[in-house]
């Protein structure tokens, strides 16, 4: 990475603001996946151990520029401090005189948690005077919030122009993995997308096919591409207005010699839920009431064995609503087939990818999770990231 990095730079005795993604998923007061908190623990370890003052920042939820009393960070502060086996501080505010004077009383080593920064209207507006403020706390900022880094926010963009400022050690890794994944690729390179969100991944799936050598597609994006090869889909997801898109990038995989899956069969279902009756039909059979929601077995087969056969998979985005058993079956078989390549370099993106691998059981047989989603997806769509691109240069 072009970028310094904390390894880079001098934290002894500094305050550094170190922003990072504790956007967790919570219920009842209680992290419920606290797999954001892990992965920022190797930066917050490092500058403890080089004697920084380690003033972290986050965002939780979309609480839209006020304070909302279940999306504080108390309960993260207090999981992060089981985690680090250290006291760690929480403040009721991210910046102004009351943090300052707590952050006079840090020593070197230890670690402070500032209040929600997505409380103030400023962080996602990315105003400066937010950003002077936060810088006001430190002497360095590191960012580590992957999954916040394609968001030009205060705390993620607009700081780093007031702070020497540096990637932490996840940010690092995550775009030296990504970035490793797209520039020099080992072969065959196979991308599976799918999942619900056709508006947010039909982009991917253009650059994607500049890259790849097999593309698959499963999920619920899958029907708006097999509606636009003159298939009837019944009741599956569809999104009208991209049906010309993605027959035109079928085209464009042919003219580019790149290997094109969609669904061979469904297992389609009379109503969304687990109590709905469901069959199994080829794809040129889905009937008019009916709703895709699982790839079938022919096309899980299929799948299978061009993962087996790829050298390097990125995956996002589920095969069918996994969430229910009934339809978990063609998610579940594309996470066996990477966990079982022994051989394949397996990255898996988005939110959902990361939950379902989880859900099986397989998390440690993948080759590196990605802590972003969005930010995943824009950074394989070509994209430049702002909170990156902010930072110093080597
Ligand atoms: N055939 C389908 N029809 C409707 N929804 C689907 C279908 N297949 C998958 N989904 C849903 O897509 C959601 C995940 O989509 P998305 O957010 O795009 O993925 P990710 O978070 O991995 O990027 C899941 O909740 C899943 O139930
Ligand atoms: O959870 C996140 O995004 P993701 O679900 O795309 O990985 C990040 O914390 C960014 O959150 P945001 O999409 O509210 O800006």
């Amino acid at each position: 990475m072009n970028k310094q990095s904390v390894k880079d730079v001098d934290v002894k005795g500094k305050r550094v603001f170190c922003r990072v993604d504790f956007n967790v998923p919570m219920k009842d007061g209680q992290v419920t996946d606290e797999t954001r908190i892990r992965a920022a623990l190797p930066t917050i370890q490092y500058l403890t151990e080089q004697g920084a003052k380690v003033i972290l920042a986050s965002h939780l939820g979309r609480p839209k520029g006020q304070a909302v009393e279940e999306l504080r960070l108390t309960p993260v502060a207090k999981r992060l401090s089981e985690l680090l086996g250290k006291d760690v501080k929480k403040t009721d505010e991210a910046y102004g005189e009351a943090v300052k004077a707590e952050i006079e009383t840090m020593n070197e080593g230890d670690v402070l948690l500032l209040e929600n920064v997505r409380f103030y209207a400023g962080e996602e507006k990315n105003d400066p005077e937010l950003a002077k403020s936060f810088a006001e706390l430190a002497d360095l900022y590191v960012n580590d919030a992957f999954g916040a880094a394609h968001r030009a926010h205060a705390s993620t963009e607009g700081i780093a122009h007031h702070l020497p400022a540096v990637s932490g050690l996840l940010m690092e890794k995550e775009l030296d993995v990504l970035g490793k994944a797209l520039s020099d690729p080992e072969r065959p390179f196979t991308a599976i997308i799918g999942g619900a969100k056709v508006k947010d991944k039909i982009g991917v799936i253009e650059n994607l096919l500049e890259k790849v050598d097999n593309l698959i597609i499963g999920g619920g994006l899958a029907y708006t591409f097999v509606k636009s090869q003159g298939h009837e889909i019944g009741k599956s997801l569809l999104e009208e207005d991209k049906i010309d898109l993605a027959k035109s990038y079928i085209e464009k995989a042919k003219e580019k010699g790149v290997n094109f899956y969609m669904p061979v069969d469904v297992v389609v279902a009379d109503d969304f839920g687990e109590q709905a009756n469901t069959k199994v039909v080829a794809i040129e059979e889905i009937p008019a009431d009916w709703e895709a929601l699982d790839i079938g077995p022919k096309t899980r087969e299929i799948y299978k064995d061009v993962i087996q056969n790829s050298k390097l998979v990125i995956w996002n985005g589920p095969m069918g609503v996994f969430e229910l058993d009934k339809f978990a079956q063609g998610t579940k078989a594309v996470a066996q087939a990477l966990a079982d390549a022994s051989d394949t370099y397996s990255v898996i993106g988005g939110g959902d990818s990361a939950a379902a691998v989880e859900k099986f059981d397989l998390a440690d047989k993948m080759s590196h999770i990605s802590t972003g989603g969005g930010a995943s997806l824009e950074f394989m769509e070509g994209k430049a990231l702002p909170g990156v691109v902010a930072l110093n240069d080597k």
